[in-house]
């Protein structure tokens, strides 16, 4: 079974059935955390978590939960595009609209929409824009609407007020598939690194994945909560290989702390 950020209509639920299908049962969690304790507690097998945005960026809430459970490996990347609509009550009026609720990533996806079309409405942040749209259909008011996914109307029988109110039509947001079980990694792949030291001895680490045929595709600091100037770094790059990522890890692997956070495929819809 496969755990995502649920209720029903998320897009980190589209994400899962584009990477699992019907082979696996898809069970929804109140949280990205809920969603990883139920690998803990083998309740599934795989999350899928969203980690980057076009316009939001990173989600390092998200990102920070998968680097502490130092069990969990990537073993998939989906990169699906984001289209965000604005759901409200049948009948409702965008003129009469005066609270949107949202996933903190819908709302900075729509800013400029929103200070275009609804200047004055309240925004209310809450863990998901399937739990937006629930909340909405639950709520019977025709003055509050959520900004969600189009198929997302129909799970909650709402109405579809507006479209396209993402910033650009290039929106995209990138998922991570992880797990706590032992998978076989692809020949050639793309690597999440987890890296802790201070920050002076990275540029080596990545001039070698560099040279050893692995392209930077991302680079996050978080705070290591030690003291300044030391951090976390999670480096994702792409198209090496196994063998040599290990070369890198082992050269690296005294002036720095690095674990290999997992080595996989990307699919792009
Ligand atoms: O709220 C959802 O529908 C989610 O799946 C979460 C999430 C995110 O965390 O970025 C996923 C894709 C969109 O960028 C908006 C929200």
């Amino acid at each position: 079974a496969v755990s995502y950020l649920g209720p029903a209509g998320t897009y980190t639920e589209e994400a899962a059935f584009l990477h699992f299908g019907q082979q696996e049962t898809l069970v929804p969690a109140a949280t990205v955390a809920e969603s990883l304790a139920m690998l803990d507690r083998r309740e599934c097998d795989y999350a899928v978590v969203p980690v980057e945005n076009t316009i939001g960026g990173p989600v390092y809430r998200y990102i920070d939960l998968v680097v502490a459970n130092k069990g969990l490996r990537v073993v998939g990347e989906l990169n699906l595009p984001i289209r965000q609509t604005l759901l409200a009550l049948p009948g409702a009026a965008l003129s009469g609209v005066k609270t949107v609720m949202s996933h903190p990533q819908g709302i900075a996806q729509s800013r400029e929409w929103l200070k275009k079309n609804l200047p004055d409405a309240k925004l209310v942040e809450v863990s998901s824009t399937a739990e937006a749209a629930r909340k909405v259909a639950e709520m019977g008011d025709p003055s509050v609407a959520a900004i969600a996914a189009s198929r997302t109307a129909a799970v909650y029988n709402l109405s579809i007020l507006a479209n396209d109110l993402q910033y650009t039509n290039t929106n995209v947001t990138r998922f991570w598939v992880v797990t706590l079980k032992k998978q076989a990694a692809p020949a050639k792949a793309k690597a999440a690194v987890v890296v802790s030291g201070p920050a002076d001895k990275v540029p080596g680490l990545l001039y070698d994945l560099g040279r050893k045929g692995f392209k930077l595709t991302a680079l996050h600091d978080r705070p290591a909560k030690t003291r300044l100037g030391e951090y976390v770094f999670v480096a994702e790059a792409a198209g090496g290989s196994a063998d040599a990522l290990e070369e890198v890890v082992a050269k690296h692997g005294g002036a720095l702390e690095i674990r290999v956070l997992g080595l996989y495929e990307t699919k792009s819809f």
